[in-house]
């Protein structure tokens, strides 16, 4: 994909992984809506990015556990840029005294997001296709007795990722979907 121009959701945007994938974007022309829960980070990173590439950042505060928030920031997104082409769909945490809730932001975030997204950018609806990219773990595929609700959320974002890959209706929505699987960062780094 040709990424100068093209309008890109980052969630968890605001740091580590999802701030490197911005400036990633940034750097090679895109415009770039950074999507995050945490509003003083997110404002924040969006100001020091602003510094080098101004109008094209914008940041917008999201919940990815809340349809609700989901639909309204992708909706901004949208009236921001007028288009969506390509979803990092990156937030998640790793939170094993709360599994129920690992699932939620980590596998259900990943779909909600996802969902909402394509009635943007599906071809056959007025949108442009492009790609969803999903940030899984090297633990998704590699279990791990540490962390088994992280590994399950994971797992789940891999077999939702390669599920949707497969589905033949591509040749109508022109959406394509990958998932990244990095291995152990170093993700305080940012903070
Ligand atoms: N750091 C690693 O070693 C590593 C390795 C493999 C995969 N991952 C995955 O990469 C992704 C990013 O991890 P990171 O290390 O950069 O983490 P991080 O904690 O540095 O950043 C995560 C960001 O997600 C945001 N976030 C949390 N809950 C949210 C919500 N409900 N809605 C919107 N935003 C929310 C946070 O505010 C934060 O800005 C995660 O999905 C993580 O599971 C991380
Ligand atoms: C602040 C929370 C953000 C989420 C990041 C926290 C942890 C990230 C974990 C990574 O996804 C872990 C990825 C790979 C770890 C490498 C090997 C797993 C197996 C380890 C083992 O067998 O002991």
């Amino acid at each position: 994909m040709i990424i100068q121009d093209k309008v890109a959701f980052v969630t968890g945007g605001a740091q580590g992984i999802g701030r490197a994938i911005c400036e990633a974007l940034l750097k090679k022309g895109a415009k770039v809506i950074i999507a995050d829960i945490d509003a003083a980070k997110g404002t924040s990173t969006t100001s020091e990015l602003a510094t080098e590439y101004a109008d094209n950042v914008t940041f917008i505060e999201c919940d990815v556990t809340n349809q609700e928030s989901v639909e309204d920031t992708l909706g901004k997104a949208k009236d921001t840029y007028g288009r969506l082409d390509i979803i990092s769909n990156n937030a998640g945490a790793m939170m094993e005294n709360d599994p129920i809730g690992t699932i939620n932001l980590n596998l259900c975030g990943v779909i909600r997001v996802a969902a909402v997204a394509m009635s943007y950018m599906r071809a056959d609806k007025g949108g442009s296709g492009g790609i969803i990219i999903n940030t899984a773990s090297l633990t998704g595929v590699k279990p791990s007795y540490n962390c088994p609700a992280y590994c399950a959320s994971k797992s789940g974002v891999i077999g939702f990722t390669r599920s949707f890959a497969m589905n033949p209706d591509f040749d109508l929505h022109k959406v394509r979907m990958n998932c990244l699987c990095p291995g152990h960062l170093q993700w305080l780094m940012y903070s």
